[in-house]
């Protein structure tokens, strides 16, 4: 049976993080100082008649979007609380949050849909919304990620930028404690920078995956990710990932 090293690095009793741990400064910019995130969606009044269409526009925009268990968005002043500039659930390609959407089986349909275009081949279309809807039944993984407090956060790096690499992921952020970032402007859009996905309470935070990137022809983005670490609270997300089997071949 094998045994734990210990040798292994406490990172319970760290006072600094060791040079072998170090990530170069540049990769480390905007930084963001922990704190809690005071606000709750609370339910808007009126139903968004297009949820799919935006939940497409944000596959396309940010590659990532906020799903909530209530029937309809959160107000804009709910969203203005979040983060400065994030007023409205619309995609836009500024530095503002991604948008939040009920999590309504109809939104979700229409995103496994794929979005259409006059010049698109409908029953290639048709064919892949087949085979995404088979891949979803077929294969999913629960992948749980736990951020102690690290003494030097400025060095360090939770989780390193990357894409995720199925159709979907669905992420819990434990808590009210920032840390997962996307890249914004990677895409030529304006310049590259971090923008921070704090958790919402009550919200879910559905990734595009390389899969669903690949499926749609490059409408949806698999948007590249991070999680940071902080000084003082111990972070815990978990990812939920819907992706094919392992024997499906993707071209
Ligand atoms: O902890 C986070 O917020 C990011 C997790 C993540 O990107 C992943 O599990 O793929
Ligand atoms: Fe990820």
């Amino acid at each position: 049976m094998p045994t734990l090293s210990h040798d292994a690095f406490d990172l319970h009793s760290a006072d600094q993080v060791p040079d072998s741990y170090s990530w170069p400064s540049s990769f480390l910019h905007d930084h963001p100082s922990p704190h809690r995130t005071p606000s709750t969606p609370s339910p808007s009044s009126t139903f968004q008649p297009s949820a799919a269409s935006l939940v497409g526009a944000a596959c396309r925009s940010f590659g990532v979007f906020y799903a909530t268990a209530t029937a309809s968005p959160p107000t804009s002043s709910a969203m203005s609380k979040l983060r400065p500039g994030a007023s409205s659930p619309s995609p836009s390609t500024g530095n503002s949050s991604p948008p939040v959407f009920p999590a309504s089986s109809r939104a979700m349909a229409g995103l496994l849909s794929l979005p259409s275009s006059p010049n698109s081949c409908d029953d290639e279309m048709t064919d892949r919304a087949g085979l995404m809807k088979e891949m979803i039944l077929a294969v999913d993984a629960l992948q749980l990620n736990s951020y102690p407090p690290c003494p030097e956060p400025e060095k360090a790096m939770g989780m390193a930028p990357h894409t995720d690499s199925g159709l979907l992921t669905v992420l819990h952020q434990n808590g009210g404690t920032r840390g997962l970032q996307i890249l914004r402007g990677e895409n030529g859009s304006g310049p590259a920078r971090w923008v921070a996905v704090p958790p919402l309470a009550g919200a879910l935070v559905i990734h595009v995956g390389d899969l669903l990137q690949i499926l749609s022809n490059g409408q949806f983005r698999s948007v590249r990710h991070r999680a940071v670490v902080n000084a003082a609270e111990h972070r815990i997300s978990v990812a939920y990932i819907i992706g094919p089997p392992g024997h499906v071949k993707t071209n």
